[in-house]
């Protein structure tokens, strides 16, 4: 393809994405993928190429833009290079007509933007970065450690860095198990539950089993570690995970949404810790996902704080006397953070918060929030709550 073919193709690209955005359709890297899968002559330079002016324009507009062009237009207009390739020849985009409407640029629908501040959130561009590549070293996993190149150290005590775009899915460390890619915010939110060997730990959102395997790491696969999710789906990819990652020490189990408790009656009281990693707005995890802001409402965000709420109150009768709780959300809007936290607070008068020391990290209301603007890494609120 010519870069001006590769122009049009990415606004074409970008015309299905907001379509799906506006109708709750599939993700913008499904379409993608499914917009080359069609078009087999394209080569894999072609579909980085495009995959990298569909995002710059998705993260460029704050707003649904009208359209593909309008998005690619805000984006041509700081880059004189783009913009000449609107050029109107074969397969290229036509030539840019004097006032055409060109899509606003900002970092989030206005509604967010205003809920963001009202959380104390600086700098919001940072939401929208090019997330690194961060990798956990799986302790399960024995002998000499040889990671990829191009690794630095992180933040999080087991976790290591690469550039954004780093491939390392086919590396023998990555096949066998002893490295996953996991987020160093993530990892540290793992941390905070503290998990033991010989420990009875339940994840309550497990989903595809991410921090349920560096809690099995902590765990030194000993005990019992309860990986629970109601997407059957997202649960069944668990198994093969743990498999690669020589985790032994999971179970997982199937809820119903909304009857939890059928499932997890034998489980009360039986908890040293119970992690609720629970359903949220992630707007924490932007950087990676950056056309999720084009799709949250405002109903939307009350139904994920009511569901955190419950699952919340579910979580806390399988906790047993003086275990713990860890809430956590990849959002960095207080109503699913620090608002969440005080609610608990105040329905739960027989337990307290203790602020979970990490080494990143900014205390918010009982717990702690990081931040891609301050930490580098996706946003998170975590808290920890103690029965007495
Ligand atoms: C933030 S995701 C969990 C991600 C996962 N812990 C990880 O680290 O990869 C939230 C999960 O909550 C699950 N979920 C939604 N409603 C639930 C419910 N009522 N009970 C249990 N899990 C639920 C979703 O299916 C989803 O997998």
């Amino acid at each position: 393809m010519t870069p001006a073919a590769r122009v049009q193709a990415a606004i074409d690209v970008l015309d299905l994405v907001i379509e799906a955005a506006r109708s709750n359709g599939a993700p913008a890297d499904r379409l993608i993928s499914e917009w080359f899968r069609v078009r087999r002559w394209a080569g894999s330079g072609d579909r980085r190429a495009v995959r990298e002016l569909a995002y710059r324009a998705i993260r460029a507009c704050g707003e649904i833009p009208a359209t593909g062009r309008a998005a690619m237009l805000r984006v041509a207009q700081g880059d004189p290079q783009l913009a000449a390739l609107f050029d109107g020849s074969r397969h290229a985009p036509a030539p840019i007509e004097p006032g055409e409407a060109v899509a606003a640029a900002g970092v989030a629908p206005e509604w967010l933007m205003r809920r963001l501040a009202d959380s104390g959130v600086e700098r919001p561009e940072a939401l929208l970065d090019r997330a690194p590549l961060d990798i956990r070293v799986n302790t399960l996993k024995s002998g000499i450690l040889d990671l990829p190149e191009g690794a630095e150290k992180g933040v999080a005590p087991h976790g290591w860095r690469y550039p954004p775009e780093t491939r390392i899915e086919q590396s023998r460390a990555y096949l066998d198990g002893v490295i996953e890619v996991q987020d160093a915010g993530s990892q540290l939110t793992c941390d905070v539950v503290a998990a033991r060997p010989g420990e009875t730990v339940i994840d309550l959102c497990a989903g595809a089993g991410g921090k349920t395997l560096a809690l099995a790491a902590a765990m030194e696969n000993v005990g019992r570690l309860v990986a629970c999710d109601a997407d059957r789906a997202r649960l069944q990819r668990l198994p093969p995970r743990a498999e690669r990652a020589g985790a032994t020490c999971i179970e997982t189990l199937l809820l119903d949404a909304n009857r939890e408790m059928q499932a997890l009656e034998p489980l009360v009281g039986a908890a040293d810790a119970v992690l609720v990693d629970a359903p949220c707005s992630g707007t924490g995890t932007w950087r990676r996902n950056p056309e999720a802001r084009w799709r949250l409402t405002d109903k939307q965000l009350e139904r994920y704080v009511a569901i955190q709420a419950r699952l919340l109150d579910v979580a806390a009768t399988l906790v047993t006397q003086g275990g713990r709780l860890i809430f956590v959300t990849c959002s960095l809007l207080d109503a699913e953070g620090a608002d969440q936290a005080a609610g608990f607070l105040a329905r739960h008068p027989d337990w307290r918060a203790e602020l979970p020391a990490l080494p990143a990290g900014t205390p918010r209301g009982a717990g702690l929030r990081l931040s891609p603007s301050t930490d580098e890494t996706d946003g998170f609120f975590v808290a920890r709550f103690v029965r007495l």
